[in-house]
């Protein structure tokens, strides 16, 4: 089937399925969305930080435009950790493990977030796009198909992440509200081409 207007590309380097599923499905309206799949080294540093140098080194790789992409889940009663080591926690301790986490701390607010990275290509500089929502962390609720879903429930929300439909997640998501702030970015740059 031929489409009746090419939509313009983008590059998304990551190693992450599920990212990919939702930034194809909040943008894939508007843009093509395409993958190269490749797990970017993660230097130690702030979300921003690692960000930056993941989307330094896709951009090497392609040698062009890219966007990548990094997330962080970070527990108020922690002053924001784990943060962008969400990763590892999640994978040594798993769903249960970090709602256990907050067992001696009343306080069971928590941040979702992600930062886009958008590159040029070699040598240019890297620009970001943070979304973020506020929640609670609660014993795992609902199937455990993407990360740490089952755990946060965001805020105005009877459901976690895990339990909402994909279209509700993807319509009121960090990811949603970061990908908005690069969508405004790339029609910006388009319209002054
Ligand atoms: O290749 P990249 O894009 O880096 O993909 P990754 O899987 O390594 O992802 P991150 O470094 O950003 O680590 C974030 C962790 O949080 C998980 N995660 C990311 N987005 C999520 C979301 O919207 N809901 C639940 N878990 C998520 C993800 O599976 C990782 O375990
Ligand atoms: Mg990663």
């Amino acid at each position: 089937m031929s489409k009746e207007t090419e939509n313009p590309t983008i590059v998304f380097v990551t190693g992450n399925k599920m990212k990919l599923r939702e930034v194809k499905a909040i943008l894939g309206n508007e843009y093509e969305v395409v993958n190269h799949k490749y797990d970017l080294p993660e230097i130690q540093g702030s979300t921003d930080e690692v960000t930056i140098e993941k989307c330094r080194t896709a951009a090497e790789i392609v040698k062009g435009p890219v966007i990548v992409e990094d997330t962080w889940l970070g527990f108020n009663a922690m002053n924001g950790l784990p943060g962008a080591y969400i990763k590892w926690f999640y994978q040594s301790i798993g769903c249960e493990g970090l709602y256990k986490m907050l067992a001696g701390f009343e306080d069971k607010g928590a941040v979702a977030g992600c930062t886009f990275g958008y590159c040029e290509g070699p040598g240019h500089p890297v620009q970001l796009f943070r979304g973020e929502v506020d929640g609670t962390i609660v014993s795992p609720t609902g199937e455990e198909t993407f990360g740490w879903n089952p755990v946060f429930k965001p805020n105005g929300f009877e459901q976690t992440y895990a339990e909402m439909d994909d279209d509700v997640k993807n319509s009121i998501s960090h990811r949603y509200k970061a990908c908005m702030k690069l969508r405004d970015f790339l029609q910006e740059k388009a319209r002054q081409k």
